[in-house]
C-alpha cells in the first residue's frame, strides 16, 4: 500500500500545481509567459515544484523504501520543474526588454511632438497655425470623446454614448485601468497595457486572466501584479512626459478633484490670436492652468480674424442689438486642454489692429452681441460634439467689456428660472476702462428698466451716467482682482476710480490673486523668437552665456553699439499715463548722461509715440524707441535686457516684471499694485530681494532706483547674479494662481 499511497500523494501534488498554475502552464507560449514576468511568482513556481516532486514535503523518506520507478518520475518532474523555471527566466528578460523598448518609444514620440510646436511657433503666424491646426483636430477627436465623460448633465443620451469613451492619449493610466475595471479578462487591453507585442503577449494575457483554472488566489496575485506592472510602466512614460514643460493634462485623479467643473472665461482679447496687452495673455493662459486641475475649460472670444485653427461649429444663431437683428457663427478649436470658441459677426471681423477702435457706441454695440452671445454659448455651442450645458457651469468675466455678462445672466436667466445652476465670476484687470456713458446708452443695453439703478453712477468727474463696470460688479457673484496691492487699493478713493464705494459695499465677494506666467511661451530655454538672428535659449545653468549672446544680439539688430559691459535698460508697455512714461522723459537727461542703453517698445498716445522717436533722434548711440506693437521683440528685449524698467502710476498687476524675472532680467519699478506684490527690494545686506522699487511715481524716485541698481550691476557683480538667479528660481506659473481662482468659482458656484 505504501507505493499506491506515495504515488497518489504524488499525483495529488501534480493535480494542485495544475489546478493553482493551469495546464497550459507548461506551455512555453502559455500562461508561465506570462505568470514569469513577476518577479515573486518565480521562486512560487519553484517551491511548487519541488513540492510536487515530494523532496521538500518529507516525502523523500518514504521515496527511498520505494521503487526505482517513483524516484525517475520524482527526478524528471525536477528536471522539467526546473527547465521551466529557466525559460520562464529568459522570457522575464525578454519582457523587459520590451517595455524598455517601448519606453523609449514613448519618449521618442513625446520629444517629436514637443519639437513639432517648437517648430511650429518658430515659424511666423501663418505656419504656425497650420501646425497648430494638425494638433487641434487630432486632439479636438480625442476631446470629442473625453469631453463626454467629464460632462457634468447625464442625460440617458449621455450615458448611453459614455461606454465606448476614452479620455485623451495623456490620461493612459486611466484608460488601462478602466479597460481593466470595465472590460478584464481582456486580452488586448492587458496585453496593450503591458506594452507587449500581440504574438508574444495576447495569449499569454488571455490564459493569464481567463483560464478557468484559475484559483482566486492567483487571479488577485496576477491582477496585483499587472496593476503594479501598468502602474510602473505607465508612471515612466508619464514621468516622461511630465518632464515636458507645458505639457496638457495629466493624471487622473483631477487635482481638484471633486470640485471638477464647466468653466467658460469670456474676454475681448485672447493670445496668441488677440492681444492689445496683458488681458489678452491672461486668457490665453489661466484656462489651460484650469484645465491642467482637471476642468472643462471654454475660452470665448470675438473672432476679428480670418484665424486658421477654428472651424465653424455650423451653428447659427440671431441677437437683437440696438434693434438690429445680428447673426453670430461659432468657430471652435481645441488646444492645450481648452477648448476655444470664436464669436463671428461682421461686427467683429478684421478688428485685429483695432480691438477697442470706433466710437462709444460701436464699442458698446459690439460688447453687447458678444455678451448676449457668449452667454449662450453653453447651449449652442457643441464644442467635441457635446455642449457645456449650464449646470455646473461658472463664467470669468473679464473688465468693463464682459461685464454685462453677469448682468444678462441675471437678468434674462436667472430671474426667469433658468441657468439656475450657472454663476459668473468678474475679474478687474484694469478699473481705469469701465464702459462709461451717457445715461441714454442703457437702451442698448437691452435690459428690462429696473435694472438701471446697477449702472447708474454718480461721481465727480462723470456726474450721474451709465456705468457698465459699477453694473457687472453689482451683478456678478464673486469679484477677482489681479493682485493683493491692487485689491487694496481699488478700495480707495484714489485707486477705484469712482467705483470703490461699490467695491467696499462687495467686499465679502471680493479678492485678489496674482497673475502667473504661461511658462511655456515666456521661458528663456523655450522662448520661440530666441532661436534665430544670434539669439540664444539660456537657462538658469547658462544664464551667462546665454543673456551675453542675446544682449549682443539685441545691440546687433537695433544697431546699437555691441558692447557687453554696457548695461541694457528696457521698458515695454503701452504707451499711457498709466504706465508712466512720461517720469522717464523726465528722467532722460540724467538716463543718457550714465554709460547706459536703453530701448523702449510701445504703443499708444501719440504724444508720447512722438517722443520715444525723439528720444532716439536724439541719442541714436544711446536709445532706441520702437513705436509698434511687436510680440517678437517684447520677447527679444525681455531676454537681452539687464534691466527692465516700469515706472507704473497705477500697476493692477504687471507681467511684464515677472516675465522679466523669469529671464534673469532684474526689475526697477515702482512699488504699486502687482508691481510691489511681486518684486521685493533688493537688500545688500541679507543679500536678498528681486529688484529695486521706488516708493512714489516721481522722476527723482526713479532716478535714486536706477541709480542703486546700475551701481550694483556695474560694482557688485556677485550680487546682481544673486538677483539674477533668485528671480529665475521663484515659481510663476500659473498653477498656484489656478488653484485660488478654483476656490473662487466653487465659493461661487455654492452661492445663492
Ligand atoms: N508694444 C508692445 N509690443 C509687444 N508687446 C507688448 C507691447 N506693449 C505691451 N506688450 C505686452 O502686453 C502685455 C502687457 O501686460 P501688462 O500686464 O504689463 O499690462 P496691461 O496694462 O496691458 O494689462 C492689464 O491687465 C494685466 C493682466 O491682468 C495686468 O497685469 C496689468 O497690470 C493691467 O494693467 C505684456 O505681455 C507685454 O509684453
Amino acid at each position: 500500500s505504501a507505493p499506491r499511497q506515495r504515488r497518489t500523494s504524488c499525483c495529488w501534488e501534480r493535480r494542485h500545481f495544475f489546478a493553482i498554475y493551469g495546464r497550459r502552464s507548461l506551455d512555453p507560449n502559455g500562461v508561465f509567459c506570462k505568470l514569469g514576468i513577476f518577479g515573486g511568482l518565480k521562486s512560487e513556481i519553484l517551491k511548487r515544484g519541488l513540492r510536487a516532486t515530494g523532496k521538500r514535503e518529507g516525502i523523500g523518506a518514504e521515496e527511498e523504501n520505494g521503487g526505482d520507478d517513483e524516484e525517475n518520475v520524482a527526478d524528471e518532474s525536477f528536471q522539467a520543474t526546473l527547465k521551466q523555471s529557466k525559460e520562464v527566466l529568459a522570457r522575464q528578460k525578454n519582457l523587459i526588454r520590451q517595455i524598455e523598448e517601448r519606453r523609449k518609444l514613448v519618449s521618442s514620440i513625446t520629444s517629436n511632438a514637443v519639437n513639432i510646436e517648437i517648430d511650429a511657433a518658430t515659424n511666423e503666424s501663418g505656419s504656425y497655425s497650420q501646425n497648430t491646426k494638425q494638433c487641434s483636430t487630432t486632439t479636438g477627436e480625442l476631446d470629442k470623446k473625453y469631453s463626454i465623460t467629464t460632462a457634468p448633465e447625464k442625460s440617458d443620451q449621455l450615458s448611453k454614448v459614455e461606454v465606448s469613451v476614452r479620455p485623451p492619449s495623456s490620461d493612459k493610466k486611466s484608460v488601462y485601468r478602466r479597460e481593466i475595471e470595465d472590460e478584464s479578462p481582456d486580452e488586448h487591453s492587458v496585453a496593450d497595457a503591458l506594452g507587449l507585442s500581440r504574438e508574444v503577449g495576447s495569449e499569454a494575457a488571455h490564459s493569464a486572466i481567463t483560464s478557468p483554472s484559475l484559483s482566486r488566489a492567483s487571479e488577485l496575485y496576477v491582477t496585483e501584479n499587472l496593476e503594479d506592472l501598468i502602474e510602473q510602466n505607465i508612471g515612466n512614460a508619464n514621468a516622461e512626459q511630465d518632464a515636458t514643460p507645458g505639457e496638457g493634462i495629466k493624471d487622473s485623479p483631477p487635482l481638484a478633484g471633486a470640485n471638477v467643473m464647466n468653466v467658460i472665461l469670456v474676454a475681448a482679447e485672447c493670445a496668441p490670436w488677440s492681444k492689445t496687452g496683458g488681458l489678452g495673455d491672461v486668457a490665453g493662459a489661466l484656462p489651460k492652468a484650469l484645465a491642467k486641475r482637471g476642468h472643462r475649460v471654454m475660452v470665448v472670444v470675438p473672432r476679428y480674424g480670418d484665424y486658421s485653427e477654428p472651424q465653424d461649429l455650423g451653428v447659427r444663431k440671431r441677437y437683437k442689438v440696438d434693434g438690429q437683428d445680428m447673426e453670430v457663427s461659432y468657430f471652435h478649436a481645441y488646444i492645450d486642454g481648452v477648448d476655444f470658441v470664436f464669436i463671428d459677426s461682421p461686427i467683429f471681423r478684421h478688428r485685429e489692429k483695432d480691438i477697442y477702435g470706433g466710437n462709444r457706441v460701436d464699442i458698446l454695440k459690439r460688447m453687447v452681441l458678444f455678451c448676449k452671445a457668449a452667454v449662450e454659448v453653453p447651449w449652442y455651442a457643441p464644442c467635441g460634439g457635446v455642449c457645456y450645458g449650464d449646470g455646473n457651469l461658472v463664467f470669468i468675466a473679464n473688465d468693463w467689456h464682459t461685464a454685462l455678462l453677469p448682468v444678462y445672466l441675471k437678468a434674462y436667466y436667472r430671474d426667469n428660472g433658468l441657468m439656475k445652476y450657472t454663476r459668473c465670476v468678474l475679474v478687474i484687470h484694469n478699473i481705469a476702462h469701465q464702459g462709461r456713458g451717457p445715461i441714454e446708452d442703457f437702451h442698448i443695453a437691452d435690459l428690462p428698466g429696473h435694472y438701471i439703478d446697477l449702472f447708474k453712477l454718480y461721481d465727480p468727474m462723470g456726474g450721474e451716467h451709465f456705468n457698465i463696470f459699477a453694473a457687472g460688479l453689482k451683478a456678478a457673484d464673486r469679484v477677482v482682482t489681479v493682485s493683493h496691492g491692487y485689491a487694496w487699493e481699488l478700495k480707495t478713493q484714489e485707486g477705484g476710480w469712482g467705483l470703490h464705494g461699490i467695491i467696499n459695499e462687495n467686499d465679502w465677494k471680493f479678492k485678489g490673486i496674482v497673475n502667473g506666467v504661461d511658462t511655456k511661451d515666456w521661458n528663456p530655454s523655450l522662448d520661440v523668437h530666441l532661436k534665430s538672428d544670434g539669439y540664444a535659449n539660456y537657462s538658469l545653468e547658462t544664464l551667462h552665456t546665454g543673456k551675453s549672446q542675446c544682449k549682443a544680439a539685441l545691440q546687433k539688430e537695433l544697431g546699437l553699439p555691441v558692447r557687453d559691459h554696457v548695461p541694457i535698460i528696457g521698458f515695454i508697455g503701452r504707451l499711457d499715463y498709466q504706465k508712466g512714461v512720461d517720469l522717464i522723459a523726465e528722467a532722460m537727461p540724467w538716463i543718457v548722461g550714465q554709460d547706459v542703453q536703453l530701448i523702449m517698445l510701445g504703443t499708444g498716445r501719440q504724444d508720447l509715440e512722438e517722443m520715444l522717436r525723439n528720444f532716439e533722434g536724439h541719442n541714436r548711440d544711446k536709445v532706441r524707441g520702437w513705436v509698434g506693437f511687436s510680440v517678437k521683440m517684447a520677447h527679444r528685449i525681455t531676454a537681452g535686457a539687464d534691466v527692465l524698467l516700469m515706472p507704473s502710476r497705477f500697476e493692477p498687476c504687471g507681467l511684464n516684471q515677472l516675465y522679466a524675472m523669469m529671464y534673469g532680467t532684474v526689475p526697477v519699478v515702482h512699488a504699486v499694485g502687482g508691481l510691489r506684490d511681486t518684486v521685493q527690494q533688493f537688500d545688500p545686506y541679507s543679500e536678498s530681494g528681486l529688484g529695486w522699487t521706488f516708493d512714489r511715481a516721481e522722476s527723482h524716485k526713479l532716478i535714486d532706483a536706477l541709480g542703486n541698481c546700475l551701481n550694483t550691476y556695474w560694482n557688485y557683480k556677485k550680487s546682481w547674479e544673486g538677483l539674477q538667479r533668485r528671480g529665475m528660481m521663484q515659481d510663476l506659473s500659473w498653477d498656484s494662481a489656478a488653484q485660488q481662482y478654483e476656490e473662487v468659482l466653487v465659493a461661487a458656484k455654492y452661492q445663492w
